[in-house]
C-alpha cells in the first residue's frame, strides 16, 4: 500500500509529515526539543488521536534524555513535570495521556536501573507504541471488513486517515486492505468544517492511494443518504466512554443522526488505546475549544464579519445510542457497551 507516512524516528530525530501544508505540500520537519513536538501537536502539524499519542511517547524521551538527575525520585519528578508540559497541548484525544502513562509505568517498573537504562527504556517503549500502531489498525480494517461488502458506498468524517495514525487510518483501514483485495469501495469524503480535515487530508491520502473517493461538502450527508449511495458510515474516534459514547470531530454527532434517520449503520473505528474507561459518560469527556480564526478564515481570508462571536468545539460527542458498532483491534463491540467494552479490554 502507497502512503505517506506522517511519523518517523531517525537518528534519535522526530520527522513529522506538516499536515497543515497538505494537499498542496508535502513537507517533513525535524524535532529533536519536547517543546517543538508540544508545539506540533497543538498548531496541528500533526493530529489525530493514535498520531498524537506516537508523537507524544516520543516527544516525552526528547524532553528527558538530557536529564541530569541521578536518583531515581529526582528524576521521575523531571519526567512527570515534563509529562504534565506535554499534557496540555490538546485535552481531548485519551491516546495523548495513555502515550505518557505508558512511558512513566516503564521507568516505575525500571526504578532500581541506572538512570541512562531507564532513559534507553523509555525510548525503546515509545518505539514499541510507534510499531503497536499500526498492527492495531490494520487488525480494525479487518474486523470492519466483515461488516462490509464490495461496491458499498461509504461515508467518512474528518480524517481518520493514515495521516492520523502511523498508517493505514483507523476508519480508513478498511478501505485500504478493500482496495488490496480488489475491491471497489465507493469512498465519500465529507469536506469537515472548520480545518477541512475530510477534503484536505482524506481525499488526498485516498486519492494518492489509488482508492474511489467523492468529496462533499459537510451538509450533503443527508441528501447522499437519501440517494440510497452510503451503506455504511465509518468514523474515527478521540475517546470512548466506558458507555460507549464517543468524542470525534465536530459534526460526527450530526452525521450519527442522519444515519439513524436513514437506517444506515454507523461504526466508530476505535484503537483501544482510545477506548478510557475511567471516563464514565460522554458528559465527561474533555472538549476542546480552538481559537476563532479558524471559523472567521480560510487561507488568510476572512469568511466572517471582523470580531463576531464564534464558537469554535473542535469535537461532539455521539451517544452510544447512534453507534451500531464499536471496531477494535481485538473484536467488535455492540450494545450493551457498558459490558462489552470492559470485555474487549481485557482481551490480549
Ligand atoms: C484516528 S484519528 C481520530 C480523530 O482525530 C481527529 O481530530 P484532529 O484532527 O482534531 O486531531 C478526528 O476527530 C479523527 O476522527
Amino acid at each position: 500500500m502507497k502512503t505517506i507516512l506522517p511519523i518517523q524516528w531517525k537518528n534519535d530525530i522526530l520527522i513529522l509529515l506538516d499536515q497543515t501544508l497538505l494537499p498542496n505540500e508535502v513537507v517533513y520537519e525535524e524535532f529533536e526539543t519536547i517543546e517543538g513536538v508540544w508545539d506540533a501537536i497543538q498548531v496541528m502539524k500533526v493530529r489525530g488521536a493514535p498520531a498524537i499519542g506516537v508523537s507524544a511517547a516520543y516527544g516525552l524521551y526528547l524532553g528527558i534524555r538530557n536529564a541530569t538527575e541521578r536518583d531515581f525520585p529526582s528524576f521521575y519528578e523531571e519526567l512527570t513535570i515534563k509529562a504534565a508540559y506535554l499534557a496540555s497541548s490538546r485535552p481531548t484525544a485519551v491516546n495523548l495521556f495513555w502515550a505518557i502513562n505508558r512511558l512513566k509505568q516503564t521507568a516505575e517498573q525500571n526504578k532500581h536501573l541506572p538512570i541512562s537504562e531507564i532513559k534507553q527504556l523509555l525510548l525503546e517503549e515509545a518505539i514499541t507504541i510507534h510499531h503497536e500502531d499500526e498492527e492495531i489498525n490494520r487488525n480494525i480494517g479487518e474486523n470492519l471488513l466483515t461488516l462490509l461488502q464490495d461496491g458499498m458506498g461509504i461515508l467518512t468524517h474528518c480524517n481518520a486517515g493514515a495521516l492520523a495514525t502511523t498508517k493505514y487510518g483507523t476508519a480508513t483501514a478498511p478501505m485500504y486492505l478493500a482496495h488490496e483485495r480488489g475491491w471497489n469501495l465507493k469512498i465519500f469524503s465529507d469536506e469537515t468544517r472548520p480545518r477541512l480535515q475530510g477534503s484536505m487530508l482524506t481525499a488526498f491520502e485516498l486519492q494518492q492511494a489509488g482508492l474511489d473517493v467523492t468529496v462533499i461538502t459537510d451538509n450533503m450527508a443527508a441528501v447522499v443518504m437519501s440517494q440510497g449511495k452510503i451503506n455504511a458510515v465509518i468514523v474515527g474516534c478521540d475517546r470512548v466512554a466506558a458507555n460507549g459514547d464517543t468524542a470525534n470531530k465536530i459534526g460526527t454527532l450530526g452525521v450519527s443522526i442522519l444515519a439513524k434517520h436513514y437506517g444506515i449503520p454507523f461504526y466508530v473505528a476505535a484503537p483501544t488505546p482510545t477506548i478510557d474507561l475511567e471516563t464514565p459518560t460522554g458528559a465527561e469527556i474533555p472538549i476542546e475549544e480552538r481559537e476563532t480564526s479558524e471559523v472567521t478564515h480560510r487561507f488568510g481570508i476572512a469568511t466572517a464579519p471582523e470580531n463576531v462571536q464564534v464558537y469554535n468545539p473542535s469535537f461532539d460527542v455521539t451517544p452510544h445510542e447512534n453507534i451500531t458498532a464499536i471496531v477494535t483491534e481485538r473484536g467488535i463491540v455492540k450494545p450493551n457497551y457498558q459490558e462489552n467494552l470492559v470485555k474487549v479490554m481485557k482481551r490480549p
